[in-house]
């Protein structure tokens, strides 16, 4: 495939993806798409399904339906929702980091690193002792093993440090690590999922800074689930947002910034920081079509976090089919569509008053 071609393609492309537990439909019927070498950030409220997205794509999770597509430079497309978990690191070229740090906190941050390669490593011994012992093409691939890690120690910053214990580091430190552990894999397709969660300012911009460099020098493709705002705005190039396992919102940061459905999923309609939401956007008609009555029953209406309002609070069981449906009204992104189409469909009274 030419360069041309591979970058026009998505990399990753999910559709009709569904994944229900029980009766709980965390994911119903979400497709999206994100493009070789961009950013591609999936935002939404505590309890939206993100997780359950990257758990999906990584293996974690076999989807209830759908199909999840993961297209290599080489060409070759992967059904990421057929193949083993084990093998989606090595086949399909995903690697990934969790919400809570998993690294290995006696080790050093190099040793980090080299397990990471363990794969490539075992791969070149033959998976024989007398491979590790002597093969030449072993004490090669040892050797450039090392320096992998190195390369991306120095790019995270880290290379100072790569003797001392990982568990030593700083939190925000600790993060960059398991991003240098992930790059390690060469993966095509990078999954963040909240890596800016706990980084104070400082550390937040150097997080943007390795992601920036990674896209800009190896074009990997990174896939990043995100809270903290300006990360996602500073160096996304697409935003996908989700309410209740439903994409309500799909474009460029700054279209999706101000689409009254978001603002309205994150913030409650009529909640106090709407207000300072919107003036931030700089945007009247959104104020206006945000002008909906808040349902005192359901949502985080009350609350005045940006990320207020976890599905627990906002669903109700229903006893009739056994299914946990979200009640009418919890969503405040429908309830911005239905404003719209009761907009749409009033009578022109101005017009008649006229005549
Ligand atoms: N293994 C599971 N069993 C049952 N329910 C689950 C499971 N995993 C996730 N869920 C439910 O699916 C819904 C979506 O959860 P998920 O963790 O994907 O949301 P999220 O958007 O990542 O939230 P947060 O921002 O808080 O991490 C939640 O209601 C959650 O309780």
């Amino acid at each position: 495939m030419s360069d041309a071609a591979t970058m026009s393609t998505p990399i990753l492309k999910l559709e009709h993806l569904s994944m229900k537990f029980g009766g709980l439909v965390a994911i119903g019927d979400l497709s999206f798409e994100a493009k070789r070498g961009e950013i591609t950030a999936l935002i939404g409220p505590n309890g939206a399904g993100k997780t359950t997205v990257f758990n999906c794509i990584t293996g974690f999770y076999k989807p209830t339906e759908g199909m999840i597509t993961m297209t290599r430079r080489d060409g070759s497309t992967h059904l990421l929702e057929r193949l083993p978990n084990h093998e989606i690191p090595a086949k399909a070229k995903v690697a990934r980091t969790f919400q809570n740090i998993r690294l290995f906190s006696g080790m050093t941050l190099l040793e980090n690193l080299l397990v990471a390669q363990h794969n490539k490593l075992m791969l070149a011994s033959g998976y024989t002792i007398l491979g590790l012992l002597g093969f030449s093409g072993y004490k090669r691939a040892a050797a450039e093993s090392v320096e992998l890690a190195k390369y991306w120690l120095e790019k995270a910053d880290l290379i100072d440090r790569a003797d001392d214990p990982a568990g030593d580091l700083p939190y925000g430190a600790q993060r960059r690590l398991e991003i240098a552990r992930a790059m390690c894999t060469e993966p095509e397709l990078l999954c963040l999922d909240e890596p800016a969660a706990g980084l104070n300012p400082r550390e937040s911009l150097a997080l943007n800074e390795l992601l920036m460099g990674i896209r800009a020098d190896t074009g990997t493709s990174i896939l990043l689930i995100e809270h903290d705002m300006s990360v996602v705005m500073q160096i996304s190039d697409h935003v996908v947002v989700l309410e209740y396992g439903r994409k309500i919102s799909d474009g460029d940061p700054s279209s999706v910034r101000s689409d009254p459905k978001v603002i309205a999923a994150y913030l409650g309609v009529d909640d106090d920081e709407v207000g300072d939401v919107l003036v931030e956007v700089g945007d009247e008609q959104v104020i206006e079509e945000l002008d909906v009555a808040p349902d005192p029953e359901h949502g985080p209406g009350a609350s005045s976090s940006m990320f207020a309002g976890s599905v627990s609070d906002t669903i109700e069981h229903s006893d009739e089919d056994e299914r946990i449906a979200v009640s009418k009204g919890a969503s405040k992104a429908a309830q911005v569509e239905a404003k719209e189409a009761r907009s749409a469909e009033a009578p022109d009274t101005t017009s008649k008053g006229a005549k």
